[in-house]
């Protein structure tokens, strides 16, 4: 039986858990619930702090897990990414009061705030740089103006929690994370990958959906220009002469311009429907 680790809790765990129903995997109905098995799947979900789940799945006691790069990065434990799986996404910066003086360039020497050290403290050692790091729990952008740090590295999502805290991000992203699949490196468990290719299947759903129309054969090399598909679209004949039915998957979020300039083209009958799911 696979035995895959998923968030119990926080931003990751609902997502993780929607995901995996989406790829046909049963989960939990109570979100207090520590296990639940998979008979017909042969799997076994355990329900973990995303910080603890590389340490499962690194220690090889789990054979894939669901957390954020951040997290995974932080553990400094051997697992490695196997699939970015395109939600939780948020970035690792560097923030300090609007007014300070501190640059990227001038983090040497003072007191950093963070909940994930293992980030901050590669990034110190990759440029021979030595600060203090301060280890938080959370609430990490009340740091400064409790006077415990001079500046905070933490994750940003919207940007809502710094703005209420008078902190400003400066310097680049430490890293840019989102919720991945991690596995023990060079080795692949029974069964992965088929949980591997169901996720894919969930993945490429979400962002493509299917796009069908008419025109005339003539305006076809044009048409298709527009609507390339994934491998090549499909075309059939239609009982109107001259004219010809094309089915294709563009991506979602071009969809209303790629409708449009169809349209203008001369296209019609221009249908979208939803992929609920797929193999490619
Ligand atoms: N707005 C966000 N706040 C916190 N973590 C986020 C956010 N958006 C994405 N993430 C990602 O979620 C993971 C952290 O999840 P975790 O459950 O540890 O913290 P949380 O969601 O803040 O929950 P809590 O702080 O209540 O434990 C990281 O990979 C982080 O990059
Ligand atoms: O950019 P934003 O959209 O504001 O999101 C980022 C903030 O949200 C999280 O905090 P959370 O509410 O989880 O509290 P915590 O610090 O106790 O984890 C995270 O740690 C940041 O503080
Ligand atoms: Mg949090």
């Amino acid at each position: 039986m696979l035995r895959i680790a998923v968030p119990n809790k926080g931003t990751l765990s609902q997502p993780a858990s929607q995901m995996l129903r989406d790829a046909g995997y049963r989960q939990r109905t109570d979100p207090k619930d520590l296990a639940c098995r998979d008979e017909a799947n042969h799997v076994e979900f355990f329900y973990l702090r995303p910080r603890d789940i590389a340490t499962y799945v690194g220690s090889g006691d789990l054979d894939l897990g669901i957390t954020g790069r951040d997290l995974l990065v932080d553990s400094g434990v051997p697992a490695s990414e196997v699939l970015d799986l395109n939600f939780g996404g948020a970035t690792f910066r560097w923030a300090a009061p609007a007014d300070s003086d501190i640059t990227a360039d001038a983090i040497g020497g003072r007191r950093i705030a963070t909940a994930y050290p293992g980030v901050v403290e590669r990034y110190l050692a990759e440029r021979e740089l030595k600060a203090d790091v301060v280890r938080l729990d959370g609430a990490v952008e009340n740091a400064v103006r409790l006077g415990v740090a001079d500046l905070i590295a933490d994750v940003v999502e919207t940007g809502a929690t710094l703005r209420q805290a008078g902190l400003v991000t400066f310097g680049e992203p430490l890293l840019r994370s989102s919720a991945i699949l991690i596995g023990r490196p060079d080795e692949e468990a029974a069964g992965a990958a088929q949980l591997v290719r169901r996720l894919q299947g969930v993945l490429v759903a979400r962002s493509y959906v299917m796009l069908a129309y008419d025109v005339r054969a003539d305006l076809l090399d044009e048409a298709t220009g527009l609507t390339p598909g994934f491998e090549s679209p499909t075309v059939s004949p239609l009982h109107r002469e001259g004219w010809v039915a094309v089915q294709a998957m563009v991506p979602r979020r071009d969809v209303h311009r790629i409708m449009d300039e169809l349209y203008e083209l001369g296209a019609r009958a221009i249908l979208v429907t939803d992929i609920a799911n797929c193999r490619l």
